[in-house]
């Protein structure tokens, strides 16, 4: 990765279609920071309550303990003076403050780590994820790989039926999908899928 800079704050965008490993990289990133003897603090929407009500959880199970928040400017309260890092996952569901207080964070000097989904089910850009990325320093795309047919996948396809934007769901309510194997509808699940090495 980079060198990061020294006394200055900055911010870091991991973004991406759901299963595409957006968690799993910004748990690494805030251990790497961790080993560092940096002091950190994790949060997340207390809408997220699909693994664990307070801790960050990845689809392959990796965990983090963080602080579950309904609105952005929460973040500010649970800083302690000496904060370094603050990583916060599933950043779509935060409303567009969320760009004012990493702007505000990364101003004071701190490093702030967002992962979140880029598109929605539709493969609209997910607010505020597009402003976020615009003020960042760092931005990561990561890919899943498509249920259907293997391809590297950016898009996120709801297999339940409905058309809110906002609905919580993992394996069972979504699949990643490529651009060609997407439709902008909720459309049927793929056949399920063990892993296997050997058969
Ligand atoms: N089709 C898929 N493509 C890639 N990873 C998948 C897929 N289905 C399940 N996974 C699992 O999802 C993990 C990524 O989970 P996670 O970091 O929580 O993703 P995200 O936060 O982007 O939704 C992968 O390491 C893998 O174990
Ligand atoms: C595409 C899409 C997703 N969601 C929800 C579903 C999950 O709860 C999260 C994404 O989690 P992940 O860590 O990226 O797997 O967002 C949604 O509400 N609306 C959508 O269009
Ligand atoms: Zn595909």
């Amino acid at each position: 990765m980079h060198q990061f800079p020294k006394d200055i704050g900055w911010i870091e965008v991991i973004c991406g279609s759901m299963f595409s490993g957006k968690t799993e990289e910004l748990i690494r990133r805030v251990k790497r920071a961790l080993y560092g003897r940096q002091k950190v603090r994790v949060f997340k929407p207390r809408i997220d309550t699909r693994y664990d009500d307070t801790q960050v959880v990845s689809h392959s199970q990796l965990k983090l303990t963080s602080l579950p928040i309904e609105r952005a400017e929460e973040i500010f309260r649970h800083l302690a003076p000496d904060t370094q890092v603050v990583g916060i996952d599933e950043v779509q569901f935060l409303g567009g403050e969320v760009v004012q207080v990493c702007e505000a964070l990364a101003q004071k000097g701190l490093r702030v780590i967002c992962a979140g989904l880029d598109q929605d089910y539709q493969g609209r850009p997910f607010e505020p994820m597009p402003q976020l990325m615009a003020v960042a320093e760092y931005v990561t795309k990561e890919l899943a790989i498509c249920a259907v047919c293997g391809n590297p996948a950016n898009r996120s396809q709801r297999i339940i039926g409905s058309g809110e934007r906002v609905v919580v769901g993992a394996a069972g309510a979504y699949e990643p999908r490529c651009r060609k194997c997407h439709v902008a509808e909720p459309a049927e699940a793929s056949p399920p899928q063990t892993l296997k090495l050997f058969d």
